[in-house]
């Protein structure tokens, strides 16, 4: 099994980088984890309390049960991997069944911060885009997709999103075996992981 990790910051393309890898391939043919999935369940809070949470500290996210998940997956079999929902800031009472395959994925801003997930992965990939641009994308995808409004999106770039990203994730750049430029789309990143992916799949 081959364990691939892509981290960056919120809005670098992470997901789309992810979706164009495997868009040509079969559905189910590589196994897709995202980071989110793992946000620890704050049920026992109110909607009011979550959202004061900051999302984007190591501490928000489950690595035990995602490292776990990806021990449970190398061994040949399959998860319930949490389905989470950013409108009500929790993960929903759902599980998706997932399953082994021959190449995972991993996705997410943190993955690179824990060490024990680090160990796990074989290969390492940093997307870059740049701080603005980011931004950018973040706003307009948390308007349209999360149900957020701009004060809520600038707020939060303010208060945790810019200095958890200066504190925990663009450090983790230096742990990564690729970097690939996003400021626009890289179709040559893209096709040479496609290329790693199919070696491994065919
Ligand atoms: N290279 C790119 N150029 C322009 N827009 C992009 C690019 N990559 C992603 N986007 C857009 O930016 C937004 C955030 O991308 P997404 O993949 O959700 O980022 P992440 O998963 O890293 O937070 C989405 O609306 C997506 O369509
Ligand atoms: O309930 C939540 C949980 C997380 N977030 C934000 O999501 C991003 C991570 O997702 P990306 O797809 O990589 O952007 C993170 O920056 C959190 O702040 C949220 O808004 N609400």
């Amino acid at each position: 099994m081959l364990i691939i990790g892509i981290a960056g910051g919120t809005g670098c393309g992470k997901t789309t980088v992810v979706n164009q890898i495997i868009n040509e391939l079969p559905t189910g043919k590589v196994t897709i984890i995202s980071q989110d999935s793992y946000y620890k369940d704050t049920s026992h809070l109110t909607y009011e309390e979550r959202t004061l949470i900051n999302f984007d500290h190591p501490q928000s996210i489950d690595f035990d049960l995602l490292a776990e998940h990806l021990a449970i997956l190398k061994k040949g079999q399959k998860i319930a991997q949490p389905i989470y929902s950013f409108v009500e800031h929790n993960r929903t009472s759902e599980t998706i069944d997932t399953y082994p395959n021959k190449v995972v994925i991993v996705e997410g801003i943190l993955v690179l911060t824990h060490p024990k997930i680090r160990e796990m992965l074989d290969i390492k990939i940093y997307v870059h885009a740049d701080n603005d641009e980011r931004l950018i994308r973040r706003l307009k995808r948390d308007i349209s997709e999360r149900g957020r409004d701009m004060k809520e999106v600038l707020d939060r770039y303010q208060n945790t999103l810019k200095p958890m990203h200066q504190q925990f994730i663009e450090p983790t750049k230096e742990f990564a075996d690729i970097i690939i430029p996003n400021n626009q789309y890289n179709n040559v990143a893209i096709n040479i992981m496609k290329t790693i992916i199919n070696e491994r799949l065919n």
